[in-house]
């Protein structure tokens, strides 16, 4: 596998046949480089299109179909700089957000379902209010150092009789370019992930920049990227008591300020949310 366009921005892209879980694999890289006094390089990414074992959030499996989409984990230093690390995933998803946007065609919008998700949706949806299906997932876990690995599952190729759940989608099955693509491996697949992950990294770096010298424009570009405001929420609170709600905005630390019906509001984080419809 050759990935020119990534490797040009990037210090180390680490190609492996099979990985377990590419998060994982990469903090221990980290853990081992950095007691060997040789730290990995902030831009390391370590990707696989075989993940065997990965996570989610909450601990959930994550599902890597082998030829069919990949597992990439990015190691990003000093990302907190303007913003609160709590936004990393959101700006994440914004970034992964314009780099598969490019793909689709009119009508079909790419977005963050907050807090960690991106989806696409088409105009049917959007009119219902509802999310759409899921096209990559993120997971940012924060090392000792500071430093966070930022770690997307980006279904790409993925037919849609294989779609590991019914609300997830591949680039494929939502019909987006795909540059006649049919494995990961075939040169247009191959192809195809170096520019998914070039323009995910170019637009991301954007956005840390952006968020470091304008901290309220990387928001604004985070609202206008969501899915989910302004469509309706159901919110878990302590002691199993449910409240349906409209995601309103996102608070100072990207969490999610939900209108009440009874008037009021509620200000909630991940784990606390789910989407209606
Ligand atoms: N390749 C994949 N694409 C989409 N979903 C996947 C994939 N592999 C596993 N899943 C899992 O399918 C489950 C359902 O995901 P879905 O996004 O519909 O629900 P959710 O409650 O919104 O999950 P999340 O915690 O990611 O917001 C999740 O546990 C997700 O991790
Ligand atoms: O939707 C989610 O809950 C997040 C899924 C994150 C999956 C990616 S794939 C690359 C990296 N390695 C993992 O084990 N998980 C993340």
């Amino acid at each position: 596998m050759e990935f020119t366009r990534t490797s040009e921005l990037l210090p180390r892209v680490l190609w492996r046949e099979s990985s377990p879980s590419t998060n994982a694999e990469l903090r221990e890289l980290v853990r081992e480089r950095a007691a060997a006094g040789e730290p990995l390089p902030d831009g390391t990414l370590l990707l696989t299109s075989d993940q065997t074992a990965g996570r989610g959030r909450l601990d959930r499996g994550w599902v890597t179909p082998p030829g069919q989409s990949i597992a990439a984990s990015l190691l990003v230093r000093g990302a907190g700089a303007g913003l609160p690390l709590s936004w990393l995933p959101l700006l994440v998803g914004a970034a992964m957000s314009s780099a598969l946007q490019s793909r689709f065609g009119e009508g079909m919008r790419v977005g963050v379902k907050w807090p960690n998700d991106v989806h696409v949706r088409d105009e049917e949806d959007a009119i219902a209010g509802r999310p759409g299906l899921k096209l990559c997932g993120i997971l940012c876990e924060l090392l000792p150092d500071g430093s966070v690995i930022v770690g997307t599952g980006i279904n790409l190729l993925i037919p849609d009789f294989e779609l590991p759940t019914g609300r997830a989608t591949s680039l494929l099955a939502a019909g987006a370019d795909v540059g006649g693509a049919e494995t990961v491996f075939d040169p247009a697949g191959n192809a195809l992930i170096d520019e998914v992950l070039a323009d995910y990294v170019t637009a991301l770096r954007q956005l840390l920049a952006l968020a470091a010298e304008n901290p309220a424009a990387a928001r604004a570009r985070a609202a206008r990227n969501s899915l989910t405001l302004g469509t309706e929420v159901r919110v878990h609170l302590p002691g199993d008591e449910i409240v349906d709600g409209r995601a309103r905005e996102l608070a100072s630390d990207g969490s999610l300020v939900v209108d009440l019906p009874t008037g009021g509001q509620l200000t909630v984080s991940a784990g606390d949310v789910e989407h209606l419809r």
